[in-house]
This record gives structure tokens, sequence and C-alpha cells, in this order.
């Protein structure tokens, strides 16, 4: 296969290259059906049927998709000429959040952003995603059906909100910020052909959202402006707003009171949405697999015993990782990784176009038989690196957080506090699954069950 960087790349006559991709009226009604099933399935469609390098749609709404390690490897691994394109969260988190910011002015942001991911701020954070679930655990009532999925989905996404804007402000705005928030990610999460598109536009996508957007742009600016009062919610060992607004923080990036507000709510969205998706998934890979759930409840027991667990303690559960690990494999919260190209290249002997938009799947390459032996099996001794099972996995394989050079930042997060969370669930009783049938997949920002992930409450919680 030829996969290299080249110059810019024209077909003859000035045209785009002719790629494989639905062409007849009919292929692409099968690609569109596909893609209405869920994000995931329209992926596989096109990987199944024209292999490696796949397009879809027109003009300057089209993307390339690109399947397999070769390809991830070369535009994982060539930062410098692959730039995100997430037109849909830039249209909610603004022109200069980090995922809407080139790849430059992106390094800059994130070191001055760095001490809002270190340990005390993820124990922190994890610490109040852990009271949350607690409220919502002790009001499951015995022998009822509760949806697991969307009950964590709450409580994580409330308490993101303490975190990135401020402890005080759901108790000011009322439950219905939490409803605004929930709209949002609706356009983003639609499986359609239509979630690429706004993928693709940004401004369509704000278009779509603007009362949404509006009412939380006016509950992050009043929170600043209390803020810049003097209003400091102390003791909180996060407040990303306080933390930004001290004096000279933004020395060489597009300072103001729109950058702190890109800022937390691009921490807010991108942080709930794959996180509950990974807590959902790595609930549903425990409940559906006896002997994993068996070992997951020796290890809560043996290391945390009566205590209740926080962050702290969360770190000694390896095993309940490997489970999230494994989960993310088979279920990855982001399907794809969006970018496009700064220069042309070739990859399986197409060439691709400066500009182009691609797709790479973290969906498909997680269940490749050519990376992962028996790749539906949930196996968590995969992740055991003791044991025989593992070879070291390479990043083209396996990439639920993305590139190596533009590694999701809350990363560290997402690892504390998926198993703390599962721990809690697992101290709180004893649940199984309500429905026998796998769920379907749903989702597109971050995948989800279909039809949430109801469970059959056993115990009190
Ligand atoms: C299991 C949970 C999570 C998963 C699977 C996940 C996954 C990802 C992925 C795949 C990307 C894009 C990387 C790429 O395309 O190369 C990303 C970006 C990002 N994530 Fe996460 N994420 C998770 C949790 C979090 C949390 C808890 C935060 C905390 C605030 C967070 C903040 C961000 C931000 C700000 C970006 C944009 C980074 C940039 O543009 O450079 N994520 N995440």
């Amino acid at each position: 296969m030829t996969s290299h960087l080249s110059g810019p790349v024209t077909a003859p006559g000035g045209r785009r290259p002719r790629l494989p991709g639905p062409r007849t009226p009919r292929e692409v009604a099968t690609a569109l059906d596909s893609f209405r099933d869920s994000v995931a399935a329209g992926m596989s469609h096109l990987h199944h049927t024209y292999g490696p390098v796949a397009a879809l749609g027109i003009g300057p709404l089209r993307w390339t998709f690109l399947f397999g390690t070769d390809a991830n490897e070369l535009v994982l691994g060539n930062t410098e000429n692959f730039e995100f394109s997430y037109g849909g969260l830039q249209a909610i988190a603004g022109d200069t959040a980090l995922v809407a910011l080139p790849n430059a002015e992106n390094r800059t942001m994130r070191q001055l952003l760095r001490p809002l991911f270190d340990r005390e701020h993820v124990d922190a954070y994890a610490d109040r995603v852990l009271d949350r679930v607690r409220d919502r655990l002790a009001a499951w009532p015995q022998n009822t059906t509760v949806d697991a999925y969307t009950e964590l989905r709450l409580a994580v996404r409330l308490a993101s909100v303490d975190s990135f804007i401020g402890p005080g402000v759901l108790n000011r705005e009322g439950n219905t910020l939490d409803t605004t928030l929930e709209q949002l990610h609706t356009v983003l999460n639609r499986s359609s052909i239509l979630t690429l598109l706004v993928w693709n536009a940004p401004r369509l996508g704000r278009l779509r959202l603007r009362k949404p957007l509006s009412r939380i742009d006016r509950v992050v600016h009043a929170e600043i402006t209390r803020r810049r009062a003097g209003a400091t919610p102390t003791p909180d060992p996060i407040d990303p707003i306080g933390f930004l607004l001290r004096p000279g923080i933004y020395p060489e990036l597009p300072a103001g009171d729109h950058t702190v507000r890109d800022t937390v709510v691009s921490l807010l969205i991108a942080s709930y949405d794959p996180t509950s998706s990974a807590l959902g998934w790595s609930l549903y890979g425990l409940l559906a697999n006896p002997e994993v759930l068996a070992e997951a409840k020796r290890e809560v027991a043996r290391e945390l015993g009566d205590e209740p667990v926080r962050a702290a303690t969360a770190r000694r559960l390896k095993y309940l990782g490997h489970v999230v690990a494994e989960a993310i494999r088979v279920h990855p919260p982001v399907v794809a990784s969006a970018r496009h190209c700064v220069k042309g290249f070739e990859v399986h002997g197409h060439r691709i176009p400066a500009g182009s938009r691609l797709m790479l799947s973290q969906f498909t390459s997680h269940r490749s038989p050519d990376s992962w032996p028996d790749p539906e099996r949930f196996d968590p001794d995969r992740w055991d690196r003791t044991g025989t099972a593992t070879a070291a996995v390479p990043p083209a394989a396996y990439f639920p957080y993305g590139s190596p050079r533009r590694r999701c930042p809350g990363s560290g997060m997402a690892a504390v506090i998926v198993p703390a969370v599962l721990a809690a669930v697992l101290q709180a009783g004893d649940i199984t699954l309500a429905d026998d049938h796998p769920p379907r997949l749903d989702g597109f920002a971050a995948l989800r069950p279909k039809a949430g992930l109801p469970v059959r409450v056993h115990q009190p919680h």
C-alpha cells in the first residue's frame, strides 16, 4: 500500500480525484440508511462495502473515511498536517475553544490549562461526580427498573456544571439549565447523515442551537461577572473561571471574556457526554458478563472493604480499570476522529487532496480482527499486562482518546471517574440487566445505548 505525505494533490484538470464510495442512487440510499441506524453502523457499512478508503457527500460537504491501522498511523502520527475538524463541537464551544484552535495555538492553550488537569483537580471533580452518583443511587427504588445510563449521565452532567461553571449555578438557574444542556447535545448525537453535515458546518450548527446557546452564554457570562465582582466559590479546588480570569493567563492568545466562556463551555460539553458513554458501556460490560462482574465485586471488596469509594481509593481498582479499557474498545465513546488535511497525501494508492475532510474510525479499528483476536469478545484480561493475553497495543489500533500529540486532556479524569463510579454502583447493591438483548447503538459525538440501559434493582440503593 502507499501511504506517504506529498505535495498538493489534484486530479488532472484540477478536479478532485475519484475515490471509492456510494455513487448510484441505490448505493447512496443504502449508505444513508446505514447512517440512519447509527453513525457506527454507517462507518461499518462503508468499510465493508468500499474498503479502506471511502468518500461520502459532495463538494465541501464531502467526507473521506479512512479505515485501518496504516491510515490511522499516517494521520495520527502527523499532527502538523492534520487539523481538527469538529465543526459541530465548535458551534457550541466557540472559536477560541481548545477543539477549535489550530494545532499551534492549541498547544499554547493546553500549556496554560494544564493546572486544571492536575491530580488535585481530577480528584475534586471525581469526588463531586461520586457525590452526585450516590444521590441518584439512593433514590433507586427496590424491585423496579431504572435506566442506569440516563441516571448516571445526569449525575455526571450536574457534577460537571458544578465543577466547570460554578457550584452555585444550578441552584440559581434551576433544573431547566440541565434541559438546555441536553438540547445542545441532541443535534450532535442524532444518527443521520445530517449530523455529519452539521459536523462540517459550524454556522449551521449555531443556527439550529441558537436558543440553548444563548441561555448557556448568559449563564456563563453572569458567572464571569460575579467572579470579576469578587464572588469566589471558596473553598473550591476547581473553579476554572477564577483560574482563567487571573491576570496575564492568556498572554499569547485572544484574551477576553469570550475566551473564558469558550474554554469552560468546551470543558463542560467535552467532559460529560463521552464520560457518560464510557460509564454506560462499562456498566453494560460488567452486567452482561457474570464472571467479569464477580471478579470486579471481589476487587472492590478486597481493596475498599466497607469504605465508600473516593477518587483517591479508586486508583487501587486495577481490574475495573481493565473493564473500562475493554468497554471503550468495544464501544468507543467517540466513534470517529475528524480532521482536515493541510497538504495532500496518498494512502492505499488513492490521492487525497489538500483541504479534504477526513474521518478515522475508532469504532471499526477497535473491532478489527487484524488487531484484536476474537474482537467481539468482552475480555478485560486483554489489558492485564502481567498476564499472557496482552501484547502491546499500537495507538493506531486503539485510540479512544485520539491522537498521541493532541490527546484528550481529560483522559486522566475519565480514568479515575469511570472505575470510581462503577465501584460506587457495585457498593450500593445488586442490579441486573432488565433486557436480554444487546443495546442498539446511537449517538455520534458520544456513542450511547439507543434505549438507555434498563436495569433491575434488587437490593435497596
Ligand atoms: C471516557 C471519556 C472520554 C473520552 C473517550 C474522550 C475522548 C476524546 C477524544 C477522542 C477527543 C478528540 C481527540 C482526537 O480526535 O484526536 C477528545 C478531545 C477532548 N476532550 Fe475528551 N474524552 C473523554 C473525557 C473527557 C473529559 C472528562 C474531559 C474534561 C474536561 C475532556 C475534554 C476534552 C477536550 C477539551 C478535548 C479537545 C482537545 C483538543 O482540541 O485539543 N474529555 N476527547
